[in-house]
């Protein structure tokens, strides 16, 4: 999970969403950031000023593991989805490599996650990422925390290993904005 020492910076999309705005979903069925999904974690995730992102998930009960606490693979999903839209600030399109997360702190159920995340290089095209989720507040104490490696691909990836139905209905999504987060691929 280190960089290479060759790595270099991220660079910011001259389109990326400005600092502040949300970025929006980039698929309705998203389980990490799609409106369809009842149970999913409803993820909105702001663009920061540079290549970083702030989001916020508030657990809800079908987020248990444990009694009155988050299911640790949701809070990893939580941290993964964060993480995974830091390609949109870049125009890339990356699916998720290797992640690794550090559970610090329990998460009872009804708590907002303050989760923040960026991107500390690029090596070709592996994007190696971080992240934090925090409790009480945004400048709460850690209750998670992650390191990941994205990979870039082409929207390939998706057409020839996703299933049709769901590809094709995504192809005609008459969202704009989605529909190009889904199909961008210039750099
Ligand atoms: C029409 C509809 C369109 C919809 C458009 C939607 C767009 C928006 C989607 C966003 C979605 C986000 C959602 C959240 C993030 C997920 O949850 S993504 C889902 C979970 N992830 C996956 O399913 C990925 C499954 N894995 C794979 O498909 C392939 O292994 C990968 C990751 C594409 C890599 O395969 P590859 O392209 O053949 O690349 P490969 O040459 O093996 O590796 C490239 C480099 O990465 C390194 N690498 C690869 N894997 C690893 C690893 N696990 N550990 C360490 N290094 C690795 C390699 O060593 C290599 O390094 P170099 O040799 O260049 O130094």
């Amino acid at each position: 999970m280190t960089p290479p020492s060759g790595a270099a910076a991220a660079v910011r999309h001259p389109d990326a969403p400005a600092p502040g705005e949300l970025l929006g979903s980039h698929y309705e069925h998203c389980f990490g950031c799609g409106g369809a999904q009842a149970h999913g974690l409803h993820l909105e995730v702001r663009a920061g000023e540079g290549v970083d992102v702030t989001a916020e998930f508030t657990v809800r009960p079908v987020h248990q593991g444990a009694p009155g606490l988050a299911h640790g693979g949701v809070l990893s999903t939580a941290l993964d989805e964060t993480m995974g839209s830091l390609g949109w600030l870049m125009h890339m399109i990356v699916v998720t490599g290797h992640l690794e997360t550090d559970f610090v702190r329990p998460v009872p159920v009804g708590t907002v996650l303050h989760l923040s995340a960026a991107v500390t290089a690029v090596d070709g095209r592996k994007v190696f990422t971080r992240a934090t989720g925090r409790i009480g507040g945004p400048e709460g104490p850690v209750a998670v925390r992650a390191e990941a490696l994205f990979i870039k691909v082409d929207v390939e990836h998706f057409t020839d290993h996703g299933r049709d139905e769901e590809i094709q209905a995504a192809m005609a999504d008459p969202d704009q904005v989605r529909r190009a987060r889904a199909f961008e691929v210039n750099p």
